[in-house]
């Protein structure tokens, strides 16, 4: 981008938009350079897909029985987010008898993951026909590959991550006492599940964590996942103003820099 297209620092800027030189102080120049150094998110995606409406997503991860799908249902009866499951968005291709249809069954009841190109096309389909511009993604992404896949075909980034973290032995026993008469909810595809989720899952799950986007429902007081931990979650999620910035995050804790002021605080 040449330099008259150079806008003054804000949220919506990426390090390429600003002009560095000219438009902000030495400080603040600082500060941004060393954030964006640091690897932390100071970009905003528009949320848009291609030629379509600007959506915003939140996804909702954890292990197979964490709880995404409880939690989802009550998220979105307050907030204004439509409920996307991708293991739904599965289970309903395949009850359409389409080509891949047996290949996602077979996969399922393996415990694998489906390609990425598939259950993207699936989430993209979902978000283009439903009349609404908020969506929770519940169990997705599950690997790299899901992550890379969706921003290059979405360019979507999520607000955050929900991530419902749970023991294992905890969501095996949840799991096998469910009795919604899913195929993969036996011992043997559980084991198998689970393994996905600590070898895939938990990298691209860090990953978000290092750019301050996880939030995990949990009460230290009580020492289990709780729901209105997450509501605050998305009581709280209103779009920064342009002065402040993120300057790190610690767990569920977040580290603030008000440009104004060039004073810090935590909430
Ligand atoms: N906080 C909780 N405490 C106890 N049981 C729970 C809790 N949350 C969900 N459950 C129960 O655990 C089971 C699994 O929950 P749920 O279907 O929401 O998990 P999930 O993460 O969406 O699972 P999957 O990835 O297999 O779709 C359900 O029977 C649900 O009622
Ligand atoms: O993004 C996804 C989501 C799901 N799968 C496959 O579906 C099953 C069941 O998913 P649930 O979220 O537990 O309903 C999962 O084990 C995978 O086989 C997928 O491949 N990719």
């Amino acid at each position: 981008m040449g330099s008259s297209n150079k806008q003054p620092i804000s949220q919506n800027n990426t390090i390429d938009d600003v002009d560095i030189d000219s438009k902000i102080t030495g400080c603040e120049k600082n500060s941004y350079l060393w954030l964006m150094g640091l690897g932390f998110d100071v970009q905003e995606s528009d949320g848009s897909l291609p030629n379509e409406k600007k959506i915003k997503v939140v996804f909702v991860v954890g292990g197979p029985g964490s709880g995404k799908g409880t939690q989802c249902e009550k998220i979105v009866q307050h907030y204004g987010y439509t409920h996307l499951s991708t293991g739904d968005l599965l289970r309903k291709e395949i009850k359409t008898g389409s080509e891949n249809g047996t290949m996602i069954q077979n996969i399922m009841n393996e415990g694998k993951l489906v390609p990425s190109d598939i259950t993207v096309g699936l989430i993209k389909k979902a978000i283009s026909e439903i009349d609404n511009d908020k969506f929770l993604i519940d169990g997705f992404p599950r690997n790299e590959e899901n992550l890379s896949v969706f921003e290059n075909l979405t360019g979507i980034e999520p607000e955050f991550v929900l991530f419902m973290d749970c023991p294992k032995e905890e969501m095996r026993r949840r799991l096998l006492s469910r009795n919604q008469g899913r195929d993969d909810d036996n011992e043997e595809t559980i084991r198998k599940r689970l393994q996905v989720f600590e070898d895939s899952t938990l990298p691209v799950i860090n990953y978000y964590a290092s750019k301050g986007k996880v939030r995990k429902p949990f009460s230290p007081q009580h020492n289990k996942q709780d729901h209105q931990t997450s509501d605050t979650y998305f009581k709280n999620n209103h779009p920064l103003p342009s002065e402040i910035q993120v300057l790190c995050c610690v767990d569920t804790y977040s580290v603030f820099i008000d440009r104004r002021k060039f004073a810090p605080y935590i909430c």
